[in-house]
């Protein structure tokens, strides 16, 4: 997807004056309340026309004022999917999945409904009314409906807002798949860092109607790690589970961690360890209740006057850890330093 975009629009008191070219398959739009972002999709979709400007997509002009080019909403070919899913409610989920696909010219379909029901988990859901389906299936009917119109560009407003926290990471690796196995760019809005960083890795961050900055969802991650009542969450991608009593152990990259055991752990997955959760050792601990010991070397350390971030390299793998000043200089703790990073089983939390 090659999107450029150079527009004003005026809306009250508010002035949304957003200038970028996103050249990427996907982007999250980031930024507090209020900065403009639903403003942004409401332009790309042309559900709402700018006062001045150009938007283009793969070259082509979807809106330009000067030469009087606007591309209605129905022919711009981008999908829309809302925090709420609106589905049409008289409609059996089949007929809400068929509903773009149908007014889609046969020459411009290329994604086959049955291949797709099969990606999102709807095969079994297919007859039943809509009324009778729960929020995640509800969403991904409405992923399904805009993926069926063949959109050169999905724009993804808080899709997950509003859906448990569980349920949303079921969710996220089924947005995934679809969007690479279709080859469909997207644009994802969200609040949430951890969202923002399994689901894309450019972020445009809006502030007062304007484009702040693009960047990555991991520096955007980082960047606000002091200032979140949390630590910064690190995620790992953890594969080859093996059971081990009421403990599970997979590998992260060249090392082994253990985790606690639930019912349906799965063979890999992404857990995610807060920073504040990581206890540093100048050397290994001779006897610890904490099941993952690991060696590593301090990459870099940023300090703020009350709270350091240390980097750390363990066999090839990063994991980043936040301690107070005072354990920094009573540990050594510098760009090269040996230390040995510890937590307990219980800190690795699943997400996908
Ligand atoms: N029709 C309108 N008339 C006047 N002001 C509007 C209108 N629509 C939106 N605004 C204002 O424009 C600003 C941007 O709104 P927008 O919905 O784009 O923000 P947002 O970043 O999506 O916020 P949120 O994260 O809360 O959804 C807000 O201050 C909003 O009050």
């Amino acid at each position: 997807m090659l999107l450029e975009i150079d527009v004003e629009k005026r809306l009250g008191n508010f002035v949304c004056r957003i200038d970028c070219r996103l050249e990427a398959h996907s982007c999250g739009v980031f930024g507090p309340s209020g900065s403009g972002k639903t403003t942004l999709m409401n332009l790309l979709a042309g559900l709402m026309q700018p006062d001045r400007g150009r938007i283009s997509l793969d070259g082509e002009a979807l809106f330009d004022r000067q030469k009087g080019i606007n591309v209605a909403p129905e022919k711009r070919r981008i999908g829309v999917v809302f925090q709420h899913a609106y589905l049409f409610e008289h409609l059996s989920v089949r007929n809400n999945l068929l509903y773009g696909l149908k007014r889609t010219p046969r020459e411009l379909r290329t994604i086959d409904p049955e291949h797709l029901y099969g990606t999102l988990d709807l095969e079994h859901l297919l007859d039943r009314r809509v009324t009778r389906l729960s929020g995640g299936e509800r969403q991904r009917v409405a992923l399904g409906r805009a993926m069926l119109a063949s959109p050169r560009l999905i724009l993804l407003d808080e899709p997950l807002t509003g859906l448990d926290r569980a349920l949303k990471f079921r969710i996220i690796p089924h947005l995934r798949t679809v969007f690479s196995e279709f080859s469909i760019p997207y644009l994802f809005i969200s609040h949430s860092h951890q969202e923002m960083r399994l689901m894309t890795e450019n972020v445009l961050i809006i502030e007062r109607g304007s484009v702040e900055r693009l960047s990555s969802s991991e520096e955007l991650a980082r960047s606000s790690i002091f200032s979140a009542d949390r630590g910064y969450a690190n995620f790992l991608e953890l594969a080859d589970r093996h059971d081990c009593g009421n403990l599970l152990t997979y590998r992260w990259g060249k090392n082994r961690l253990t985790g606690v055991k639930n019912t349906n752990a799965p063979e890999y997955a992404t857990f995610s360890l807060n920073a504040r959760d990581i206890v540093l050792f100048k050397r290994h601990p001779e006897a610890s209740s904490a099941r993952n010991i690991l060696e590593a070397t301090v990459r870099a350390t940023q300090r703020t006057e009350w709270l350091v971030r240390v980097e750390m390299d363990c066999c090839g793998s990063t994991l980043i850890a936040e301690i107070v000043p005072q354990s920094m200089e009573e540990l050594g703790i510098r760009a090269g330093a040996k230390i040995v990073a510890v937590f307990k089983a219980s800190a690795l939390h699943r997400l996908t």
